[in-house]
């Protein structure tokens, strides 16, 4: 069993053979696990923090890198590491050190690429949950996570009632909605119709680079909001483009920030773990094979502190609203908190002032 070390840490767990719920197994699973603060003697105080979709397991800065949820986490912040032991992985399918497409397969010696299987949120848990056990971390106190990372935290307090005390989905749902699955759909397709692509078997090479920067712009224009838009860019033209006359080449501040965005994720994700880790949110269902969502909802233990966004495009506020609904009506501990941020979606990773003090006084409870 590997070795826990009880301040911020980084170390990487042989979670043994996985099988998927699509039925293929992964001969040999790794997962990149990074912790901060002190696991207390009881072993009760973990918070497991799931990440969203481009996130990793540096939830919590180190000397070498601030982390992205450093305004959250840390020592005297809203998850205090003086008081919680935070673990935080990145996702099994992901690509920043858990076995995922760009992994070398155990049975061919080379990356899975294409023919790396779809990870279902499900399976995520699952192999989260395995990892913790390997690490002798059977309670957890909280599972906290957004957008993505909340569809784990929602399937943890539905597949381990017994074993987490409180969880905290932001800005997600029990299923995304048609519109959020027809953003998805378009950026598969732009990177899929990349002729870089070669059906997912692109490595040493760079892949899909193209059609990833637009699955990206396509992303961010559904993480912000047209007010954010508006206040940042308006309709002001990129400095150097001819206002007076329109040409082809008229490039808008919006247009070049989008670009810009777009270049600067393919420098730190992987195309084929982009697609997986979209097609897991898409056909994610909380009640799934489960009867209906109150059946599943019917499992939870938890205390639950859902927060939405009032803003968000990706996944509408109604989302949270009927999630706790529904919770109440199963007579769960359900609260939620309602958020006003121009961000929209994003704001669970850049505004905490209205959520986090609540967060604070919910764990402390
Ligand atoms: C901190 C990290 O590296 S996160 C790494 C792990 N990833 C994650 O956890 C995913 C979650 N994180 C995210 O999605 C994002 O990092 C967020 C939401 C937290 C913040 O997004 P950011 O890109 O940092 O902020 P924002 O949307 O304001 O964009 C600012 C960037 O756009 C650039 N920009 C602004 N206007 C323009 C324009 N008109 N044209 C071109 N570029 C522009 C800025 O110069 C700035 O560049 P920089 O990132 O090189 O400093
Ligand atoms: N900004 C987030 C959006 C998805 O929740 C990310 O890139 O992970």
């Amino acid at each position: 069993m590997p070795a826990i070390v009880h301040t911020a840490a980084k170390q990487t767990v042989d979670i043994g053979p996985f099988t998927l719920e699509c039925g293929d197994t992964l001969p040999q699973v790794e997962i990149a696990v990074e912790t901060a603060g002190t696991l207390n003697a009881a072993k009760d105080n973990v918070i497991l923090v799931c990440h969203a979709l481009t996130g990793d397991a540096h939830a919590v800065g180190d000397e070498e890198q601030p982390g992205w949820w450093d305004g959250l986490i840390g020592p005297g912040r809203f998850v205090d590491t003086s008081r919680y032991f935070v673990v935080t992985m990145n996702t099994l399918g992901g690509c920043h050190g858990s076995t995922g497409p760009a992994s070398i397969s155990p049975d061919t010696g080379k990356p899975y690429g294409g023919d790396f299987p779809l990870v279902t949120i499900r399976d995520m848990v699952r192999a989260q949950r395995r990892c913790l056990d390997r690490l002798g971390l059977g309670e957890l106190h909280t599972v906290i996570g957004g957008s993505m990372g909340g569809m784990m935290v929602l399937e943890w307090a539905v597949m381990y009632p017994g074993h987490v005390k409180k969880v905290v989905p932001i800005a997600t749902a029990a299923a995304l909605t048609s519109v959020a699955v027809g953003y998805n759909e378009a950026a598969r397709h732009a990177i899929q119709s990349d002729p870089g692509f070669q059906g997912g078997h692109y490595y040493p090479g760079p892949g899909p680079v193209n059609g990833l920067a637009v699955a990206r712009m396509i992303g961010m224009i559904t993480y912000r909001t047209e007010a954010l838009f508006e206040k940042k860019f308006s309709r002001r033209l990129q400095e150097g483009t001819n206002s007076d006359i329109p040409s082809l080449d008229s490039l808008f501040q919006v247009g070049s920030y989008l670009r810009y965005q777009g270049e600067k994720l393919v420098h730190r994700f992987d195309a084929n773990s982009y697609l997986r880790l979209l097609k897991a949110m898409d056909t994610h269902d909380l009640a799934r094979g489960r009867g209906s969502l109150e059946a599943a909802l019917s499992r939870v233990k938890a205390e639950v502190l859902t927060v939405g966004i009032r803003e968000d495009l990706l996944f509408p506020y109604r989302q949270q609203e009927e999630l706790h609904r529904e919770l109440v009506a199963a007579g769960k501990s359900s609260r939620l908190i309602g958020i006003h941020s121009d961000y929209g979606h994003d704001a669970f990773l850049v505004e905490y002032s209205d959520w986090g003090p609540q967060l604070q006084q919910f764990l402390e409870e």
